[in-house]
């Protein structure tokens, strides 16, 4: 099964009620509407610019990293996307009306065209059209709420939803349309952000993983260590979540599963002793690749803070560019809640990429739009389950078309 259909079925809660919920707004609209038809968006011009259609990607990597060598410092630009359509105005409240047709606020929809009945053949075939409701004032307000809902945020809401208006103001739409439209607007966000994480030539890379407690960080190292293994990579683990046990025994068992030695320490112990001790292992043995868990007790900021950044002090003696990532593991379920986590884990650490986890188990699958508008930083993969191979590299338009419940 390709990983969209996974995806698809594994995201059932972000994208069946955000689905039903857009089939119900069209469905509500159309009963209560003449039967009247204008055209059809399909044949509708598009008066003000759409966005342009994306340079097609590169072949996405095998896993969610890019493969090397990648020169450094930058990351892999040639398996960056190129630089999207620049968005239309934020603060737009709503797009210019086209001459002939109203905008928000200032002229009422166009009147609607007489109906068009199906032709002859699609009578003879049972042909029925689908429900169609104009795209007015009450339905763009009634889709702001359904963006809002799935936890896209307020501000992206109101911008997806302005630029779906443009050159559909006025228009019959069908809920099918309104998805295609949406999941393009959304892709459009995303495409910027979506970008495997970079490798780096140095031995060993040193990848920091931070993020409260439960976020996924354990499992999400135990995914990339599989990974990068399947790729011939060798990989160290640090289980530098030295205050709880559990943590520690989690990541062995991950460890297992993938093959990769992991280095712990008794608990309660420096963190940034162990990470010293593993750098020194992972350099004499040549590893590709050194993955440091952290504690994730955000009860007390400072000394996490102070926590982190000891880590850093002492391999940065080892490797004064290390760490070469640092990356924050997001929860989806939390919904809002990762945008706050973003904000404090900036300020702990120097977070260079994303990953967003248990997007199988939520219907808050927006939220992960709303953090690629309001923050910008590299979304590297997305997490859909427990199991090993359940982390994949981010595909924005897969992604945008799974959350809307579109299929392949
Ligand atoms: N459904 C689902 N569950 C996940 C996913 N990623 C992680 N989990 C589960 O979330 C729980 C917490 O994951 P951990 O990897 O232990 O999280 P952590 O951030 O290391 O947590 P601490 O060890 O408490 O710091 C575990 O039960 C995982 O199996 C995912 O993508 N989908």
């Amino acid at each position: 099964m390709s990983f969209f259909k996974k995806m698809r079925e594994k995201m059932f809660r972000s994208s069946d009620r955000l689905s039903d919920e857009l089939d119900a707004l069209v469905e509500e609209g159309a009963s209560t509407e003449p039967a009247a038809t204008g055209p059809e968006m399909d044949e509708a011009p598009l008066i003000l610019d759409r966005p342009a259609a994306p340079a097609p990607r590169p072949a996405e990597p095998p896993a969610t990293f890019a493969p090397d060598p990648v020169p450094v410092p930058e990351p892999a630009r040639a398996l960056a996307p190129p630089p999207p359509a620049p968005l239309p105005d934020p603060d737009r409240r709503a797009p210019e009306p086209p001459p002939e047709a109203g905008g928000r606020d200032r002229e009422p929809a166009p009147e609607p065209e007489p109906e068009r009945r199906p032709g002859f053949f699609g009578r003879m075939f049972g042909q029925t059209e689908e429900p169609r409701r104009i795209l007015d004032d009450a339905m763009l307000e009634s889709l702001e709420e359904v963006l809002i809902q799935a936890d896209m945020g307020v501000e992206t809401a109101l911008r997806v939803t302005a630029n779906i208006a443009e050159g559909r103001y006025g228009r019959r739409v069908s809920s099918r349309e309104i998805k295609e439209a949406l999941a393009t607007e959304i892709a459009r966000i995303l495409e910027p952000v979506a970008r495997p994480m970079p490798l780096y030539p140095s031995r060993p890379q040193v990848v920091l993983v931070v993020g409260v407690n439960g976020s996924g960080k354990t499992t999400t190292i135990g995914k990339l260590a599989s990974q990068f293994r399947a790729a011939g990579k060798s990989v160290v683990i640090a289980a530098g979540d030295t205050f709880r046990a559990a943590a520690v025994e989690q990541l062995q068992v991950w460890g297992r599963r993938a093959g990769v030695p992991v280095l712990t320490a008794p608990e309660g112990s420096d963190p940034a002793s162990l990470a010293f001790d593993a750098m020194t292992k992972a350099q004499a043995e040549g590893a590709d690749l050194l993955m440091i868990d952290t504690a994730g007790r955000l009860q007390n900021r400072t000394d996490l803070m102070e926590e982190l950044s000891k880590i850093v002090r002492v391999i940065r003696k080892k490797d004064p560019d290390a760490p070469h990532n640092t990356l924050l593991v997001l929860d989806a379920t939390t919904g809002q809640n990762a945008l706050s986590q973003v904000e404090i884990f900036r300020k702990l650490a120097d977070v260079s990429g994303l990953v967003m986890t248990k997007l199988d188990g939520t219907a808050k699958g927006g939220v992960l739009v709303a953090l690629a508008d309001r923050f910008g930083l590299p979304i590297h993969a997305i997490g859909v389950g427990e199991q090993i191979d359940d982390l994949a590299p981010f595909d924005p338009e897969e992604f945008a078309r799974a959350l809307m419940g579109l299929d392949d």
